[in-house]
Parts: structure tokens; C-alpha cells; sequence
């Protein structure tokens, strides 16, 4: 993850650039404004009136060297911060289905908002202002150096007693910060587990035992930020008192050298301005230092979660499905129990299934193994003789349709909810709205087709949900369907119907698991499927 902010590095550097060509005008600023005292103090009119002339061009050059540089500087963070997005989600979406559910799905929110707010603040910005602070440090100890070379190294001995008190509190700070993250996990995930039981928790009346229990997860949060807070205050505070006091002994040294005369009133006023600008960055820079030590563990804990195991290398594209699915001595399960015991099983290419089962009984899990959501714990699942682990998964779902009783609807058109995107032609939309028995929902609607539909579809009802799910297997025009309880939610007049247009489907292998089965419809298939205490018959 942190690749992917560095590989921004021009971005980076432009902005150094322009900060560089700040730093070097406020240099000359500042020299132009001693001599400006200088000549004043001397009675030089012809000289001051030079020198005046300069300083106010070189301050007037600033601002728009500054405004440039708020630009720059924006940019950087909005390539950088788009990069590291861009890339956290490409990773979550190259995990396999298998590996996604096992997760808690709070891991991902948690990491995408909060761990990322953290790492805009205290890695993007952090790394930012400390190039800033570096250069402004730099150019201040050059102009200090014109004057005074011993005012310089009493800069210098701050400098190393505030980093080094930087680099030993970052080592709670991490602690810390790992800590407060992993509490975010949780703290999200339940926060999305509340919300979306809205309903449940008040028709239950569970809304002071969700409050309870909120209280205490976000106290431990609340906690571990007081904790940080805490130990940023303490450094803050030492951090302050250090330099302020050498802030004063540096003055001290330069009055005291002005008093002998080894330099002038301009020179004083010189190195009391560019002090600031020598102390002040080295404060920010080792306010800034632990935070980006912090972050590390963060970087740390995001890859672990994105990592994925499975490194099977899948090296065929599935070109088309021809023949059959055979299923030999495959067994299954999500832990050590199989679910699936030695199961021999053929689908043919253009045949209709019925699975059924007692509930637990594994059908949906066999389902799974063939939409190679999972691949068998032991036996073969071959295609046309290829074995499955080896197909590729963009080239085997695109032969595959999935209808599921949980219908997921993005927040589009009703025309993008049916067709995922995917190009199809008016009459082959029309076609499989008539075949899911759309056709008077979608004549009802306002917009018809291109009517919004919001929320995971809030405004319609399970059952044209369901339709909407089976359109899109109809639509997607592939040599498999599979449905999983896909008519659980539609009356047994729409379900029949349905069910009798899919068993038409000529040359489409179809295979549904259904706990819902009529005689009238039954028949038509080729095969029931009997699935129950981890074997078929
Ligand atoms: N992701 C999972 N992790 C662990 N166990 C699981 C998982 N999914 C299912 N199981 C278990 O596997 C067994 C079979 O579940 P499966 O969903 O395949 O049954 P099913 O026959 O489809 O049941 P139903 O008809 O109730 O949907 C059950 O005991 C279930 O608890």
C-alpha cells in the first residue's frame, strides 16, 4: 500500500520544487531585510531606497510562488490519496469469494475510511510537511550561517535533541495506533450490523441493549485516542520547553555579540527571524516524525488483511462449455468437518436440475463448489475434462449465471440493474422482462427502464427483487444458471412460470437448488438431486 503513495513521487517533487523557490525567496528576504536596517542605520538614502526596492519585489514575488505551491501541494495529495484507494480496492477485489467471506467485512470498511483518514494525516500530509520543514530549516541555517557561524551550531544541537526525542516516542505511538485501529474493526462492523437490523432492534424493543453496548465500544475508542492524545501532549510539552529555551539562549548569544560588535543590528534582527525558521521546522518536524512511524503498522496490518492465500495459478481460459461437469470423490467443508462426503456427480451440458435437501444439508454448498465460489477440499470437479481449479475465474463466470435469493441492487437505472453494465440489445432487455415476468412492474414504474431505484432496491418487494435477479441470469446469455431458492419469494402462480421458462431454455444447463417444488414442474426436469447429510442421491 505504501507503493502506491510513493510511486507519486513526481507529484512530490514538484511540490519540493516550489517550496525550494519559497524558501530561497524568503532567504533573500530576509538578507535584503538587514541590509535594509543596515544602510538605514548608516544613512546610505541611495543604497536603502536599492535595497527597499528589492525586498518589496522579492515579498511581492512570493505570493504568487506561494499560491502555486498550495496548488502543488493539493495535487500531491490528491494523486497520492487516489492511488492508495484505487490500489486497497483493486487488491480486496483480486481476493477470491472464498477468502472474502471467511473476513469480517468491518475489516475492509474499517481499513478503507478510518485507516485511511489516518494515513492523509499522518503518512500523505506528514511526508509533505516535513520536505517543507527540511527545506525551510535548510535555508534558514544557510542564511544564518552568512552571518553567524556559531549561532548555527547551537541550531544544530536542538535539531538532534529533537529528533532523537521523535524517534523514541514513535514506539508507543505505533503500539498504540495498531490498537486503536483493530478496536475501529470492530467498532465498524457493528456499527453496520446495527444499522441495517434498524427494524429488528426496534420492533424487538433492543434499543437500550444496542445503546448499552455501543457505549462500551465506543468508550474503548474514545479511551485509546486519549491515550494518544495523551502521550503527543507530553511530547509537545517537552518538545515547546526545549525550544523555547534555546530560543532564548541563542538570543542571548547574538545580543551579546552584537554588544561587541561582531555584527550589526541588521545581522541580530536576521538571525532572531531566521531562528524561527530553523527552530520552528525542526518542531514540526519531530511533531511529524511519530505520526509517520506510526503509520508503518498500519501499512503493515492493511497488507496482511489484503493478502491473499490462494496461490493457485490458473492457467486455461474456459473458451465454451461443451459437454459436461463431472464431479468425482469431491468432498468439502469450511473447516475440518466435510459437509460434502465423496460426492460422484455429472451435469450435462443443456439439462435441467433439481437439488433438494433437508435444510443444512449442503446444497447450497455444492452450489458453491460449482460456481467455483470454493474449490473441493479433495476430488475433482473437471469441465470438459478441465479441471476447474485451473480455469480462470473471469473466464468460468462469464459462462455462469448466478441467481441468488439475496439480490443485491446498485444504486442506477433499473435498465443497469438488469443488465450489470453489459451491452445488450432493446429486444433482449424486453425478452427477459417478459420471461421473468416483469413486463406490468416495469410498465408501472415512472420512468419505466431508466427509473432510479435507491437503497438496494428499499422501494420494491422481495419477489420483484427476485425477478430482477432472474432477468439478469436470463439476460447474461450463458451456457450454466444456477439458482439458489430464486423462487422463495415469488407466489407459486409467478414461481411456475418462471420455472417452466427456464426449463425451455434450450441448450442452457440449468441447476436449481430450490426448497420449493411442484409437481407440475417437477417432471420437466432431467434429474432431482437429493442432497442431505453430505451425500448425493
Ligand atoms: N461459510 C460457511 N462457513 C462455515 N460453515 C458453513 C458456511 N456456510 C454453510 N456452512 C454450514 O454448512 C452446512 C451446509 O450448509 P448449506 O448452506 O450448504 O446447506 P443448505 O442445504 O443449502 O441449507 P438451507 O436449505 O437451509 O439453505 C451447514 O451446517 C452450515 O452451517
Amino acid at each position: 500500500m505504501k507503493k502506491s503513495i510513493l510511486s507519486k513521487w513526481p507529484f512530490l517533487c514538484l511540490a519540493i520544487f516550489i517550496g525550494l523557490a519559497a524558501a530561497i525567496v524568503e532567504g533573500y528576504i530576509s538578507i535584503y531585510m538587514m541590509r535594509v536596517v543596515d544602510t538605514t542605520l548608516a544613512g546610505d538614502r541611495v543604497l536603502f531606497y536599492t535595497q527597499a526596492r528589492t525586498l518589496i519585489l522579492l515579498a511581492i514575488l512570493l505570493l504568487p510562488i506561494n499560491i502555486v505551491l498550495s496548488f502543488a501541494k493539493g495535487l500531491y495529495k490528491y494523486k497520492s490519496l487516489t492511488s492508495v484507494k484505487i490500489s486497497f480496492m483493486d487488491r480486496v477485489f483480486k481476493k477470491n469469494i472464498s477468502e472474502f467471506q471467511k473476513d469480517n467485512n468491518g475489516l475492509y470498511i474499517s481499513a478503507i475510511t478510518n485507516d485511511m483518514n489516518i494515513i492523509e494525516n499522518n503518512y500523505v500530509e506528514a511526508i509533505f510537511q516535513i520536505t517543507m520543514n527540511i527545506i525551510t530549516f535548510v535555508v534558514g541555517i544557510i542564511v544564518i550561517y552568512s552571518v553567524s557561524p556559531i549561532a548555527l551550531f547551537v541550531g544544530i544541537g536542538i535539531s538532534a535533541f529533537s529528533t532523537l526525542l521523535a524517534v523514541a516516542l514513535s514506539k508507543p505511538l505505533q503500539r498504540h495506533q495498531v490498537q486503536r485501529s483493530k478496536l475501529f474493526e470492530g467498532y465498524t462492523s457493528y456499527i453496520r450490523e446495527v444499522l441495517g437490523a434498524f427494524s429488528i432492534i426496534k420492533a424487538n424493543n433492543l434499543s437500550a441493549k444496542v445503546s448499552k453496548d455501543f457505549f462500551i465500544k465506543s468508550k474503548d475508542i474514545q479511551y485509546k485516542g486519549y491515550v494518544i492524545d495523551r502521550i503527543y501532549t507530553y511530547f509537545l510539552s517537552i518538545q515547546r520547553l526545549t525550544t523555547n529555551l534555546s530560543f532564548y539562549g541563542i538570543a542571548g548569544i547574538v545580543i551579546y555579540m552584537a554588544i561587541q560588535g561582531r555584527i550589526t543590528t541588521g545581522g541580530v534582527i536576521l538571525i532572531i527571524n531566521n531562528m524561527e525558521k530553523v527552530i520552528f521546522p525542526l518542531m514540526q518536524v519531530s511533531e511529524w516524525l511519530p505520526k509517520i512511524f506510526s503509520v508503518k503498522s498500519l501499512f503493515v496490518n492493511m497488507d496482511e488483511i489484503l493478502e491473499s492465500k490462494d496461490l493457485k495459478v490458473e492457467t486455461v481460459e474456459l473458451e465454451s462449455f461443451n459437454n459436461s461437469i463431472e464431479l468425482k470423490d469431491v468432498s468439502f467443508g469450511y473447516t475440518e468437518d466435510l459437509i460434502l462426503k465423496n460426492i460422484n456427480l455429472t451435469i450435462n451440458k443443456g439439462s435441467k436440475y433439481l437439488i433438494i435437501g433437508p435444510s443444512g444439508g449442503g446444497k447450497s454448498t455444492l452450489l458453491k463448489l460449482l460456481r467455483k465460489y470454493f474449490i473441493p477440499s479433495k476430488g475433482s470437479i473437471k469441465i470438459d475434462n478441465i479441471d476447474i481449479s485451473d480455469i480462470s475465474k473471469s473466464s468460468y463466470f462469464n459462462k455462469i449465471a448466478n441467481v441468488e435469493q439475496q439480490v443485491f441492487l446498485f444504486e442506477d437505472t433499473l435498465k443497469n440493474n438488469l443488465t450489470l453494465y453489459k451491452d445488450y440489445s432493446d429486444e433482449e432487455i424486453d425478452l427477459a422482462i417478459v420471461r421473468s415476468g416483469l413486463t406490468e412492474f416495469v410498465q408501472n414504474l415512472p420512468n419505466n427502464l431508466n427509473t432510479m431505484l435507491y437503497d438496494n432496491g428499499r422501494n420494491i418487494s422481495g419477489g420483484e427483487k427476485s425477478r430482477i435477479a432472474i432477468a439478469r441470469g436470463l439476460l447474461a446469455n450463458t451456457d450454466i444458471i444456477f439458482l439458489d431458492e430464486a423462487f422463495a419469494s415469488l407466489d407459486s402462480k409467478v414461481a411456475k412460470e418462471i420455472e417452466n421458462t427456464l426449463l425451455k431454455l434450450e441448450g442452457i444447463t440449468v441447476v436449481n437448488v430450490s426448497h420449493i417444488i411442484f409437481d407440475e414442474t417437477k417432471k420437466y426436469y432431467d434429474r432431482v438431486i437429493s442432497v442431505a447429510g453430505g451425500s448425493v442421491s
